[in-house]
């Protein structure tokens, strides 16, 4: 038995939800260009739940019942004014969804339609969880959805308590759209791990949102921000990337175990991340990160991935650094709970093995003779 580190290149399930093929990304078979183009995100949540694009009537049902089960209980809020208001807020999505489990009647119920009833709840409730959460810090009450059609409005509505502008619904939705579904990426995989010991959805998204959570994954994107923050002019650009890479350090928002020339979502966001800087008067943080580009891209071969330009789009929409990587698992929700409802209708436990390299013959010492 000889292990692949970081499994890479293993092929471990069957899918029929998102592909990676010579680095085109697809939904359901649909280029994500297309989607990312024309779709919005309650298109996409049910492209990747059913396998087809809705009907106008689909749709509309799918929106009423995302809106419908938004409310979060109250037994919930009371916790989230219990928690440290300087709290990481994955590891408060991470719990709060875990609590969620406890409020619902049917959480053991693992017939199909009472999990895909749950897929629409936690689709629902996660984007209320965390502007509850980002309100509630900043000593404000949490404000109830408004009922739009678009959980992107309703979001930005439940955090800012303001009617939200028709382009930030846009590009916000549009984030959505792109971050939605990766194949087997580490959280998902997490999420299949989990249930495919055919325990509730709740335990799958716990465990994804907590992998997500890492650097090298979700976490990235606040990573990149922190970063820019960091840097802080484009003069200082140069020398900061130039001593990371001496120093053999990575560079957040760079580089992918799958595309190697390049990830297909980058540019989406970077063109917004242009528009959206052009539009607030700010160039500031897309002319840094035109720049990071050029010189990571130049010196080290490494293309930008989802999360780099996510960064400067997030901070255009007046969202806080820490809720860039809540929302990658707002949108991520509709594909975790996606692979686990396929992951249920063809279970088989994930139960790899491991290439021993410990000592062997070892024997019992009794603790006085350690
Ligand atoms: C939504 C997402 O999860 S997208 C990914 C988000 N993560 C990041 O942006 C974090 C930064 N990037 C990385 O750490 C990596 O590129 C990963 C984790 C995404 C993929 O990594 P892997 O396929 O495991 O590649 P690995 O980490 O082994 O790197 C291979 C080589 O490229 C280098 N490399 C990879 N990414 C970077 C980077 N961002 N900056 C500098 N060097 C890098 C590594 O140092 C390594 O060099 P070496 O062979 O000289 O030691
Ligand atoms: O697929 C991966 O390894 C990471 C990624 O880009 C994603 O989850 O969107």
């Amino acid at each position: 038995m000889t292990a692949t580190k970081g499994l890479e290149g293993i092929v471990a399930t069957t899918s029929s939800i998102s592909s990676i093929v010579d680095g085109v990304l697809t939904y359901r078979g649909i280029d994500i260009d297309e989607l990312a183009e024309h779709a919005t995100f309650e298109e996409v949540v049910y492209l990747l739940w059913f396998g087809k694009l809705p009907t106008k009537s689909e749709l509309n049902q799918l929106q009423q019942d995302l809106n419908a089960h938004s409310i979060i209980p109250d037994a919930l809020i009371e916790q989230l004014q219990m928690y440290p208001k300087d709290a990481n807020s994955m590891a408060v999505l991470r719990t709060a969804v875990s609590s969620l489990a406890l409020y619902d009647q049917e959480s053991g119920d693992m017939s199909t339609e009472s999990n895909v009833r749950k897929a629409i709840k936690l689709q629902a409730q996660i984007p209320t969880i965390i502007a509850a959460y980002a309100r509630i810090r900043n000593g404000e009450k949490p404000i109830a959805s408004k009922g739009y059609p678009s959980l992107a409005a309703n979001f930005l509505y439940m955090m800012t308590g303001e009617e939200p502008d028709p382009v930030a619904i846009k590009a916000l939705d549009k984030a959505l759209v792109l971050h939605a579904d990766h194949e087997l990426n580490a959280s998902t995989f997490a999420a299949r791990v989990t249930v495919a010991t055919l325990t509730d959805i709740y335990s799958g998204i716990t465990s994804a949102i907590g992998t997500l959570k890492g650097p090298l994954h979700g976490g990235a994107n606040e990573a990149v921000m922190a970063m820019l923050e960091e840097i802080d002019s484009i003069d200082n650009v140069e020398a900061y990337i130039n001593n990371k890479l001496s120093n053999k350090e990575k560079i957040m928002g760079f580089g992918h175990r799958v595309y190697k020339n390049g990830d297909p979502r980058a540019k989406h966001l970077q063109a917004m991340s242009h528009e959206l800087g052009v539009m607030k008067g700010n160039m500031k943080w897309y002319d840094m990160s035109i720049k990071i580009e050029a010189m990571i891209t130049g010196e080290k071969g490494l293309k930008p991935n989802v999360d780099f330009y996510s960064a400067s789009v997030y901070t255009a929409l007046g969202i806080p650094r820490d809720l860039f990587t809540p929302i990658f698992a707002f949108s991520r929700t509709s594909g975790w709970t996606a692979h686990i409802l396929e992951q249920y209708e063809n279970n088989r436990l994930i139960r790899p093995r491991a290439e021993y390299t410990g000592l062997s013959n070892q024997h019992y010492i009794s603790i006085e003779d350690r």
